[in-house]
């Protein structure tokens, strides 16, 4: 066979071989949806290395890697401030343990349900193997809504969750940390409860934690600075950069608020963002400190900052954002929050750069617009891979017994981002797609995921 036809005939096994573990995958859990479009878009970009690397199929990676190792759901009893008795799920999916403990956050919101753990913790595997540190890929949650929740009912729901996840993870197995909904308050929590049943101060076993209690300066900002260090690389490879551009940024939550930090920094001017009843414009620029008193202080609406800056305008409705013209957008509130229609708004909008800080924010469609129109495209797992990274070094931190400084933490961040940066180019030159970091980004955190199980035999 001529080397053309060979190749040809490896990529058509690679295709049928990419189709069959997709089938599969949406005929034993037909309702994850959000499981089926993380698996779709890996998978697909995935053709070109299983045609070159045959061992892949021949060991069965592939469908190894979409079940996670282990699936935990248990009952979350509580007792709500009138006194009655409520019931939430908790979960726990350990994906994937090939390079290090399980990793990745807890996610308390009322959409939660096992096809959003599954999405986020199939993600998580290969966002913490772009890192370079190891950690192997997890998450967990529940559809508990702390929206208008008291302190007492938090610590109430949080403290029973922990009695039960605290049999499934420890510094060296499985090591939660926040997502939507969880923040230095809800990990406080679990923390307590977690040394009150176990027993001794495993500072490890929760990442996040406060600076009092063995947490590490520059987690808070990390995934939104981390985020910004990384469309930083992407822009610099054209010659551009943050000075004087009009930003839109969803959400204003920690990833938003961080990300606008850094971006304010850096000189661009952020007109938007988000919460999940609307969204603010500001024209003069967002006033960060307003965004954080109304959120991390009085967890408020994000409407009401138009009463401390009347020039600003606010608008029902999140997904409206996207129609505000800025050269850069930020997606950083939730999964599919931009989809097609407003890929095509942002560009009409003059959109260069779109770079994700949620999981997951843009659909398919989406992404594909942004690649065919030419738009630097930042993709999740590698962009927003820095809140990790940071966890990944507060780790290190409790392990070694000291704290280092915020500038040494955030020194070793804007390495990893442009660590990150640099292997998904590499990758996606490597396989003929240059420039599509969706792609690189996907191939170089599954090489290797892959190579670690290959190494590690069937298990
Ligand atoms: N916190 C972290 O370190 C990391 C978070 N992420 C992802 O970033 C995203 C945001 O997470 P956090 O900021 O931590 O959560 P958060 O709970 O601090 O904030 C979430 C924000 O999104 C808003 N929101 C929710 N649904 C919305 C919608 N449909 N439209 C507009 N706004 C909406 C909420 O009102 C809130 O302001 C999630 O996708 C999360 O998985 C990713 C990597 C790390
Ligand atoms: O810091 C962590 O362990 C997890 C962060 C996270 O959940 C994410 O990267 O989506």
């Amino acid at each position: 066979m001529s080397t053309l036809s060979s190749t040809a005939s490896a990529t058509a096994s690679a295709e049928e071989y990419v189709q069959r573990v997709y089938s599969e995958v949406t005929r034993r859990d037909p309702l994850e949806q959000e499981f089926h479009q993380a698996v779709k878009e890996i998978l697909e970009c995935l053709v070109p290395v299983l045609a070159r690397h045959p061992q892949y199929q021949a060991n069965a990676v592939l469908e190894r890697l979409v079940e996670p190792e282990r699936t935990i759901s248990f009952r979350v009893p509580w007792t709500d401030d009138a006194g009655a008795v409520r019931v939430n799920r908790g979960y726990r999916v350990q994906f994937n343990s090939a390079i290090g403990p399980y990793k990745g956050g807890l996610r308390f919101h009322p959409s939660v349900y096992s096809g959003i753990i599954k999405f986020l913790g199939f993600e998580q595997i290969f966002k913490n193997a772009l890192t370079g540190l190891p950690i192997g890929g997890g998450k967990g949650g529940s559809d508990f809504d702390p929206k208008g929740k008291s302190d007492r009912e938090v610590m109430a729901f949080t403290q029973s969750f922990m009695t039960e996840l605290y049999r499934h993870i420890g510094q060296d197995t499985d090591i939660p940390a926040g997502d939507i909904g969880v923040g230095a308050r809800e990990i406080g929590y679990m923390f307590g409860q977690y040394k009150r049943i176990h027993g001794g101060h495993e500072a490890g076993v929760l990442t996040g934690k406060g600076l009092l209690y063995g947490g590490s300066l520059a987690r808070k900002e990390a995934t939104g600075y981390g985020l910004v260090y990384f469309v930083q690389e992407m822009l610099a490879a054209q010659c551009q950069n943050f000075e004087g551009q009009t930003v839109v940024v969803s959400g204003s939550g920690n990833v938003s608020i961080y990300a606008i930090e850094k971006l304010q920094q850096l000189g661009a001017l952020v007109v938007a963002c988000s919460d999940s009843g609307g969204y603010i414009y500001d024209p003069q620029g967002i006033n960060l400190d307003t965004v954080k008193r109304l959120k991390e202080q009085e967890r408020a609406r994000i409407s009401e900052y138009v009463t401390a800056h009347p020039h600003a305008e606010y608008t029902e409705g999140s997904t409206g954002i996207w129609t505000i013209p800025c050269r850069i957008a930020l997606p950083c509130a939730t999964q599919n929050e931009l989809d097609e229609d407003a890929a095509r708004a942002l560009v009409s909008g003059g959109v260069i750069a779109v770079g994700e800080g949620a999981n997951m924010p843009s659909t398919l469609p989406a992404i594909n617009y942004f690649l065919q129109q030419g738009i630097l495209f930042a993709p999740a797992k590698a962009a927003n891979a820095g809140g990790v990274a940071v966890s990944g070094l507060e780790m290190s931190q409790n392990g070694m017994r000291l704290s280092w400084s915020f500038e040494e933490v955030d020194e070793r961040l804007r390495m990893i981002m442009k660590n990150i940066y640099r292997s998904s180019v590499r990758a996606a030159e490597e396989y003929d797609m240059p420039g599509n970091l969706v792609a690189g980004s996907n191939i170089a955190g599954f090489l290797k995921v892959a190579d670690a199980m290959l190494a590690q035999g069937v298990v």
